[in-house]
């Protein structure tokens, strides 16, 4: 394995109301109950997971991949994000990308989170109160925090007087594959139901984000359960297995299957809704989806999204690290250590983990829309925002 050197749109909605208005499902029928359900699980965790102080946070047994992972998304921040640019940031949590966003001048953010007390928290740091040992500035940019489920929820319509964004970032794509209901070949149910946001940030639309890479996935399922045969066709993966047991990982992480997987098959007719666990020591202990990246790839083009680059965090590192601007960068955040007195690096357990990450950059068009991008933001979001601004979709989760 490789190592790198050591004022929201006018609105008199109440909460219920915006809760009928804007939520896409019938909430009468078992199948959203059940979304609603796993939704809220998702929620409670990360609603639950509380601010770490600087010293808890240097103690946590995947500090280096954390910072990994900021180093990631700082490198896709700084090559897509430009001055002024209007952000999108879909499960935003608390808002640890705030300071890479106000390092890009952008010139809007709107963070989207499922989770109360994460964007609670977000509202906190915004503001600049966040942190008593690091207390800053307020950033440049207005903004609008709204708690909902932003894979279940009219964002199209209710953030259309927004629009155009200029890039959106979602670090959540795993959590996006979870209807088991919508078979891809139903293209037109697809377009009505689960991905019609995406056309309504036109015309100037990155996004990026990461994603837990299913092949990788896949594959170590493969390998942990000893299969003996894998093969896979465009329209149908097979998998044989031999070995007893869905679960892998190793002293940091662990991915587990249900049952339901034990024949080790994953139709390409029906991509959404596999399921596994995933457990990530101080960090996550949710269900996610895998997400058969063909599929995402070919959603996104119905949506005149072309991929312009996708990478396993390995690939990453290897490509961008080699970037003086970029070397320095992780030097300060320190994932590989500092280059000189501090050798703490990556564990070799971190960096498998890291193994599992997909990056990846769609773009609309297929090329740069930069020279096309014209904004007013003025008179959009606030610089401090109460807690009564913080807009709720849905006012159960
Ligand atoms: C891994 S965290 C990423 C947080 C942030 N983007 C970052 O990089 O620091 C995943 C976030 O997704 C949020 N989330 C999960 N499911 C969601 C959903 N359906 N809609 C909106 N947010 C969701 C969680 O509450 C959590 O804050």
């Amino acid at each position: 394995m490789k190592r790198g050197y050591g004022e929201p749109p006018s609105s008199s909605y109440s909460s219920s109301q915006l809760k009928r208005k804007w939520n896409s499902f019938d909430e009468s029928s078992s199948f959203a109950d059940e979304s609603t359900r796993k939704a809220r699980k998702v929620a409670d965790h990360y609603s639950a997971r509380s601010n770490q102080t600087l010293e808890e946070r240097e103690a946590s047994p995947i500090i280096h991949l954390k910072k990994l992972n900021n180093w990631i998304k700082s490198v896709l921040i700084q090559r897509y994000a430009r001055r002024g640019d209007a952000v999108l940031d879909l499960a935003c949590g608390k808002g640890g990308d705030l300071i890479k966003w106000d390092k890009a001048q952008i010139g809007y953010y709107v963070g989207v989170d499922i989770a109360i007390g994460s964007i609670k928290d977000c509202r906190t740091r915004y503001n600049g109160d966040a942190d008593q040992q690091q207390r800053r500035k307020k950033f440049s940019f207005p903004a609008r925090l709204i708690c909902a489920d932003c894979y279940e929820t009219h964002l199209d319509e209710y953030l259309s007087d927004d629009a155009p964004f200029d890039i959106c970032s979602c670090q959540a794509i795993i959590l996006m594959f979870k209807h088991p209901s919508l078979p891809y070949t139903t293209h037109g149910q697809l377009k009505h139901e689960q991905g019609e946001h995406w056309p309504i940030y036109q015309p100037c639309f990155d996004l990026e984000g990461t994603s837990l890479e299913p092949c990788q996935m896949l594959m170590l399922l493969l390998k942990s359960l000893e299969m003996k045969k894998a093969c896979g066709r465009s329209h149908f993966l097979y998998f044989i297995c031999a070995a007893e047991g869905l679960t892998f990982g190793n002293s940091v992480y662990w991915i587990s299957f249900d049952e339901e997987y034990a024949h080790k098959k994953f139709r390409s007719s029906s991509p959404f809704g596999i399921q596994y666990k995933f457990h990530l020591e101080d960090a996550v202990d949710c269900p996610e989806w895998i997400v058969p990246f063909h599929v995402f790839k070919s959603l996104a083009e119905e949506y005149d999204l072309k991929l312009v680059s996708v990478k396993n965090s390995h690939a990453f590192v290897d490509e961008f690290l080699k970037m003086p601007e970029f070397t320095e960068l992780m030097r300060r955040l320190g994932a590989l250590g500092d280059g000189n007195q501090d050798r703490s690096t990556l564990s070799q357990d971190e960096w498998d983990v890291a193994y599992l990450y997909l990056t990846f950059v769609l773009q609309k068009g297929g090329e740069s829309t930069t020279s096309k991008r014209k904004h007013d933001n003025s008179n959009k979001g606030k610089t401090c925002i109460t807690e009564e601004d913080i807009e709720i979709l849905d006012g159960d989760i």
